[in-house]
């Protein structure tokens, strides 16, 4: 097994506290030989960016914004010019990324996107707050809480899965079932997804990597 240095780019839209697992999980060794080089954030106020920075890792703010007002006429031209333009910030990274990690990066990606980062060899994962199959799409967490509210659902998970155009609909990497608790409060199945979040991403990353370094 070589043990060739992976770099990873990690897209988030938010908090950014799965980010800062990957970043522990560099600095700690559960994910060997690896190191975040690049962080891309489509929200300006996105606190993973100032982790990031805390990091001493590269940022870029990347909005939709400007392209929305650019095009105007078709929100789908803004869109694919945007995901052009987001590979194209990518594959201009020095070193390249090896594989590029969706951490709460909320934004549909495009074929305008998918194709010229396949293209070059690069795997793109998503971690979801939900199982294959289940709750794709945002808000994911309190639509599991109100069917085990209303419909008796009795567990709902977290997986880490290949990003495909389809929505979450990429192959599973590792998954893990999160039991829904009688009488809890949404507030407290969040808590109790993201700390099954903060693992799975490491595990789901680091499986992935080695998969590469064999
Ligand atoms: N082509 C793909 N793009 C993305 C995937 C994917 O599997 N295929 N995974 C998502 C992450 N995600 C769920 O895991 C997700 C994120 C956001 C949305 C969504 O509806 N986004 C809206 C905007 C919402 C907002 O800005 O708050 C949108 O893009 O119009 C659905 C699923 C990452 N991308
Ligand atoms: N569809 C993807 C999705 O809904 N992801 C959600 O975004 C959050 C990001 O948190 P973070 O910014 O603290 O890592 C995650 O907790 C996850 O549930």
């Amino acid at each position: 097994m070589s043990d060739s240095q992976h770099n990873l780019t990690v897209l988030i839209s938010g908090n950014g506290s799965n980010l800062q697992a990957l970043i522990d999980a560099c600095t700690s060794g559960k994910l060997p030989n690896t190191r975040i080089t690049h962080v891309v954030s489509n929200r300006k106020a996105a606190y993973g960016l100032e982790r990031a920075v805390k990091a001493s890792i590269a940022t870029t703010y990347h909005n939709l914004v400007p392209y929305k007002k650019k095009h105007p006429e078709n929100t789908d031209t803004a869109r694919q010019q945007y995901d052009a333009d987001l590979a194209a910030i990518i594959l201009a990274l020095d070193p390249r990324p090896s594989l590029i990690v969706c951490a709460g990066w909320m934004h549909i990606v495009t074929p305008s996107f998918l194709t010229p980062i396949a293209q070059a060899g690069i795997k793109i994962i998503n971690l979801h707050p939900a199982l294959p199959g289940e709750f794709a799409g945002a808000g994911a967490i309190e639509r599991a809480w109100k069917a085990g509210q209303e419909e008796g659902l009795k567990r709902t998970g977290v997986m880490i899965h290949e990003v495909i155009a389809e929505v979450d609909a990429g192959a599973a990497i590792v998954t893990q079932e999160v039991e829904l608790r009688e009488g809890e409060g949404v507030d407290g199945l969040e808590e109790r997804m993201h700390a099954v979040e903060h693992g799975l991403i490491v595990e789901g990353t680091r499986r992935v990597l080695e998969g590469m370094s064999r």
